[in-house]
């Protein structure tokens, strides 16, 4: 029999990992001094036993708390700016974000938001407006990630879509990071396979874009590449029988330390991914999961030595090619389709996309520049499953 592995983190935050640990979730509001926490999560899990058994065990400790559930996948700025009514009419002093990403990024974003005059738009990520935020309206933040994906829960930014240009835009400050992550297994035994498939692939192409990624940062290549030996041990087996806990716990650590390897960068994979995400609604892992082939192929010349690297370590023949095909047999182990066809994409709005790919904010972190000609190439190439 295996068992699920538990130990306390601090870096990059202070993360309780265990399964059974959302039973501290309580006692983690006080420890942040919150007396009045608001729930952000989305309508699905909102209605699931998990998320009331949270609020209870946050009223049953004393704590004035409330659930705000409406948050879409892919949240958009009316979720935020909904959120934040509710937040301040119900006069709560801290969230506890609580989901996947898309609750994970929406809580945050409200909970920075919440003593901000400015509009969100004038926080987004690029170059240093966020210092123009009042860190003193910053509400504090538990987060309890029910995927192993986005690993949204030890970031500093939130995603968020802007309804009027339908771009993904990255919302950042520093104290955006959530004071305490709960990262307990057992709350992810529920998600069914081809979530879990998207989720972890996410996860998967984090750790390999901020490996592959440019610049100097050995400690987030040697985390990305522990990462990504996780999810070849574990993702199959999570998504084969999604009650393995031991399976489960090791893809949430997978996800935290994608997102902890890519303060070095992302690159084409989420470049392409999020003009598709914003304009088509995908699911954000399973459509970076779609382009990740192409990508390694777009940057086989400037990657290549690296990537044998990873091969040796992660056990395959220490190729690029090994690699590339062990990324092929994932996919198709785990139903991902190998074309945009397969997300019900066209190329309609591939002139769209293909302004939108090279100005993405994670554009600059692929290591082979990307333009708005190689974009529609890469998107081409990914609608005709052209390697
Ligand atoms: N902040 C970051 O650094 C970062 C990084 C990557 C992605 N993102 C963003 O995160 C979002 C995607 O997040 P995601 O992939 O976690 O998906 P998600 O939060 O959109 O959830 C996907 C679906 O899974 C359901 N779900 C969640 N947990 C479940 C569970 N335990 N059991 C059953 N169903 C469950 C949700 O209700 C939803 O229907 C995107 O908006 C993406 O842009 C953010
Ligand atoms: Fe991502």
């Amino acid at each position: 029999m295996t068992t699920s592995p538990r130990s306390n983190w601090n870096y990059p935050t202070a993360v309780r990992f265990g399964a059974g640990r959302i039973a501290e979730l309580a006692e983690a509001c006080k420890a942040v001094g919150m007396s009045a926490p608001l729930i952000v999560t989305d309508p699905f899990l909102a209605a699931q036993p998990m998320t009331k058994a949270a609020l209870d065990q946050l009223t049953g400790a004393g704590l004035r708390a409330a659930i705000f559930s409406e948050i879409k996948p892919n949240p958009v700025e009316t979720n935020v700016y909904k959120g934040l009514e509710v937040l301040r009419s119900g006069q709560h002093d801290g969230v506890v974000a609580f989901g996947g990403g898309s609750a994970l990024d929406a809580g945050k974003v409200i909970a920075f938001m919440a003593g901000q005059t400015q509009p969100m738009w004038d926080f987004e990520d690029i170059g240093d407006w966020w210092t123009r935020a009042d860190p003193k309206g910053i509400l504090p933040i538990v987060a309890v990630p029910t995927t192993a994906g986005t690993g949204s829960e030890v970031g500093r930014a939130g995603v968020i879509t802007q309804e009027a240009t339908h771009t993904k835009k990255v919302i950042f400050h520093p104290l955006m990071m959530p004071k305490i992550v709960i990262c307990d297994p057992e709350l992810t035994v529920g998600m069914p396979p081809h979530i879990t498939a998207g989720t972890g692939l996410d996860a998967l192409a984090h750790c390999i874009e901020a490996y592959c990624a440019p610049g100097y940062h050995p400690m987030a290549d040697g985390i990305a590449v522990e990462g990504i030996r996780l999810v070849k041990q574990y993702l199959p087996r999570a998504y084969k029988d999604g009650r393995d806990i031991e399976a489960r716990a090791q893809m949430m650590s997978a996800a935290a330390m994608g997102a902890t390897a890519f303060q070095k960068g992302l690159g084409a994979i989420h470049a392409l991914s999020h003009p598709t995400g914003a304009l088509y609604d995908t699911h954000h892992g399973l459509t970076n999961a779609v382009f990740m082939p192409y990508v390694l192929v777009y940057n086989r010349k400037a990657i290549e030595e690296r990537i044998e690297r990873l091969a040796a370590y992660i056990g395959l023949q220490p190729s690029f090619q090994a690699f590339l095909d062990w990324v092929l047999q994932l996919r198709k182990d785990l139903g991902v389709p190998h074309t945009l066809e397969g997300l019900k994409v066209d190329a309609a709005r591939f002139d769209e996309m293909s302004e939108m790919a090279p100005n993405d904010p994670t554009a600059g972190g692929n290591p082979v520049p990307i333009t708005k000609e190689s974009s529609r190439k890469l998107f081409e190439d990914a609608l005709a499953g052209r390697l």
